[in-house]
């Protein structure tokens, strides 16, 4: 397979951008007064906005011929289709099968993937039901309250982030908690206020193997033993979601208290799956069904609409110019809508996790960057905070700036303050403000001429930071299962472009072993040997300082 390094449109690309270099979007703006109806795509549930990026139309003809030479079409049926696209561990990628909602037949290996979605979707409406309604009893016949769902990563962070971002669309049948850290402070605070009696715990692990969530597991079964009296408590409090039904009977939880997933989905595309049910009990399962919907709506979007017109593949083109031609190395997400708080740390795993690599599909170097750092915050907190850096380091980081024609909580006068800092940012950012201007206001202001030379260059702006603006219609169950999957679509084409393998995650196994070797050296007399001399160091001083604190 070709190197994409020696594709005319890559090096094509690499001229260009030295070219767009010297270019300032202000110029670009001014000379096109249609560029916003060029570089928009509007959806049925958000428009987005790729205007104030350093592009031309040339600039997109390229990109788009970059992404039919790595035959993105092709490879986006072949996602769809079941094909054993995570080569490494020659497995299908089939998250989007898991929100089909027009139920179309798919087979893997003999199977019917269709039906075994269906049958645990009818479990979760069922179960779910059960316990909002008040016929899911504990141990002491009274209705649960209160849900702990104890996992991490992609079993944690799907579920919380919508969780949090629906929370105005709960009835408060039950109070939804997690428990990601194994740090005891967390799971302790979670439990303390909790009624055993009232109390369902779901661990949610994929291979059921993770540490951090079966020490949280078990730390939850000692606490829940403790108050009842009785192990056979457990199977009334205690269900799993994973693919090993194996290790989650061997950790003692019922049978039929076990959600299945699969395979062929990743950990961090996992809330579409039963991972999901903390949402289905919290908000109800027509609402869980509703973001799948979204998601299938965008699924569709992604898999008909022309390269030139599709939301995921602009995002996705738009990152490699940013990153690989032009340099970026970050990339900020910047919700100004509360209900998002969590999306920056959701996409952080979604995209580093999937393209946070340095081989190709064919284990050999990667000669380009792949993928920004993401980061981000809710964007008036960063306003006060981290925006200055946006706006005058020296550092360029893209950013795409979400938000909400409506709020899903009008407050009065709010939204427009909100809306207004979120219109002016992307603007900002965009025009900046040259010496020649900021000297003219300040003359307007009567400054002397002293001060005006001293702050002049201080409040220089040189503009030209690339964003694109993401404006959902309000956060419904439906738009935010659309947003979430623009983005994993988006990943997944920046993985084609740039050879990498999105659907393994072999960089955090490393130190998942190393961690298990330590944990035995701090727990035993065993000498921190094996190390070099600065984790031995580390090591050596903790024992001693925890045998002098013991
Ligand atoms: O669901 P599991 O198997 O507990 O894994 C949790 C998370 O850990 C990871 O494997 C990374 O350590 C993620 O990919 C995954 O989402």
């Amino acid at each position: 397979m070709t190197a994409r390094t020696s594709l005319a449109s890559w090096q094509a690309l690499h001229a260009h951008a030295r070219q767009m270099k010297q270019q300032h979007m202000n110029d670009l703006f001014a000379a096109d007064a249609r560029r916003f109806d060029k570089f928009s795509i509007q959806l049925p549930s958000l428009l987005l906005d790729y205007s104030k990026n350093l592009i031309t139309e040339q600039t997109m003809q390229q990109l788009l011929a970059l992404a039919q030479d790595c035959d993105i079409s092709g490879w986006r049926e072949k996602m769809f289709t079941g094909e054993a696209i995570n080569r490494t561990e020659n497995r299908a990628v089939l998250h989007t099968p898991l929100r089909n909602r027009s139920k179309t037949p798919l087979e893997l290996d003999g199977e019917n993937i269709t039906l075994q979605v269906e049958q645990t979707l009818a479990k979760m409406k069922n179960f779910s039901d059960k316990v909002r309604q008040g016929h899911w009893k504990g141990y002491s016949d009274k209705r649960i309250t209160d849900v702990v769902n104890i996992g991490v990563g992609g079993s944690n962070l799907g579920p919380q982030t919508v969780t949090e971002a629906l929370k105005q669309y709960s009835d408060n049948s039950l109070n939804v908690h997690y428990v990601s850290n194994v740090d005891g402070a967390q799971i302790a605070e979670v439990l303390r206020p909790l009624n055993p009696e009232k109390v369902l715990f779901i661990v949610s692990s994929k291979t059921f193997t993770t540490t951090e969530t079966m020490t949280n597991a078990a730390t939850a079964v000692k606490w829940l033993v403790s108050a009842s009296f009785d192990e056979q408590a457990v199977a009334k409090h205690f269900i799993a979601v994973t693919a090993s039904r194996d290790n989650a009977k061997a950790f003692g939880i019922a049978a039929e208290n076990i959600f299945d997933m699969w395979d062929w989905v990743g950990g961090r595309f996992s809330l579409w799956s039963a991972i999901g049910l903390p949402v289905a009990l919290d908000l109800g399962f027509k609402q869980f069904i509703e973001l799948l919907e979204g998601a299938h709506e965008m699924d569709r979007h992604f898999r008909q609409a022309p390269l030139a017109d599709n939301a995921p593949v602009m995002l996705a083109l738009l990152s490699i110019w940013n990153c690989t031609f032009l340099g970026a190395q970050s990339q900020a997400i910047l919700p100004y809508d509360q209900s998002l708080h969590m999306l920056s740390a959701y996409l952080q795993q979604a995209e580093m996790e999937s393209n946070g690599k340095s081989v190709t599909w064919h284990g050999e170097p990667v000669s380009y960057p792949t993928v920004p750092s993401i980061w981000g915050e809710l964007g008036i907190n960063g306003q006060h905070a981290f925006y200055q850096y946006l706006h005058q380091s020296n550092n360029i980081v893209p950013a795409d700036f979400i938000g909400s024609v409506e709020s899903i909580t009008p407050v009065r006068g709010h939204h427009e303050t909100l809306m207004a800092n979120f219109f002016a940012q992307t603007q900002a950012l965009m025009s900046g403000v040259d010496e020649a201007q900021v000297r003219a206001d300040l003359a307007t202001k009567d400054r002397q001429q002293d001060y005006i030379d001293k702050v002049a260059p201080h409040k220089v702006h040189k503009g030209n930071r690339p964003t694109n603006t993401i404006l959902m219609e309000r956060i419904t169950p439906k738009t935010l299962g659309s947003l979430i999957a623009l983005y994993e679509h988006k990943i997944f084409v920046q993985g084609i472009i740039l050879q990498i393998c999105s659907f393994d995650q072999w960089g955090v196994e490393l130190g998942k072993g190393l961690a298990s070797k330590i944990q035995h050296q701090l727990e035993t007399d065993e000498t921190a040997a094996g190390h070099d001399s600065s984790t031995a160091g580390l090591i050596s001083y903790y024992k001693k300082m925890t045998s002098k604190a013991g």
